[in-house]
């Protein structure tokens, strides 16, 4: 595999829990915009947002995209990466785009159970399920257009790459 594999979703769906198992399985190596990005400013992304606002961590963002894409890299996103144009055209031009979908009650409860607020600072000042269920909504068509394939997240991690696998090998197959 050369071209890098990005996975796209919302909050709690999975990305960096599966994405670290698809890398071990294709013998690919593994990043996380999110990881990378707090390690690159030694902060958390509560404490940019409450520096820079929204605004700021977003540009942080795109840049880190830039800087983990190479080839051979599974790398998973930050749940708003797909808000921005340029990140959604820069993913699937640049590599194989995959959107873990889960519905709202399988992500809230995730969430609910390890909620990392330093990493997910509130984005809508809701309760988790409510805010899931607000964003979800208000991103779930765009998470659409960015991807090549969409696979159900709300499965055990092992069966999540298995489809990610699957739908891979079809791609190269055809
Ligand atoms: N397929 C799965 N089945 C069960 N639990 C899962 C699954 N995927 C992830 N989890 C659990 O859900 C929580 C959130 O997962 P993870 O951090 O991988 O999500 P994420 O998509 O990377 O979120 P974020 O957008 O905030 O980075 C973790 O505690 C993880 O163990
Ligand atoms: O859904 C979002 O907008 C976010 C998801 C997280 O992965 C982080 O990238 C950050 O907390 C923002
Ligand atoms: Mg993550």
């Amino acid at each position: 595999m050369t071209l890098p594999i990005f996975l796209i979703g919302a909050r709690g769906c999975g990305k960096t829990t599966v994405g670290q198992a698809l890398a071990q399985a294709q013998g690919c190596q593994f990043v996380d915009t999110d990881s990378w990005l707090q390690d690159t400013a030694q902060q958390t992304i509560a404490d940019i947002v409450e520096k820079e606002g929204w605004d700021g961590f977003r540009a942080r963002e795109t840049a880190a995209l830039e800087a983990v894409t190479a080839p051979s890299q599974v790398v998973a996103t930050g749940g708003g990466i797909i808000l921005s144009d340029y990140n959604r055209r820069f993913m699937r031009e640049n590599g194989t785009v995959v959107y873990l979908c889960a519905p709202v009650n399988v992500l809230a409860g995730r969430l609910e159970a390890f909620p990392e607020e330093g990493q997910r600072p509130t984005l809508t000042g809701k309760p988790i399920s409510e805010e899931v269920s607000e964003v979800l909504a208000s991103r779930d068509a765009l998470y659409r257009e960015a991807a090549h394939y969409v696979v159900n997240a709300a499965q055990p991690p092992a069966q999540v790459v298995a489809e990610i696998k699957a739908a891979l090998q079809l791609a190269c197959a055809s």
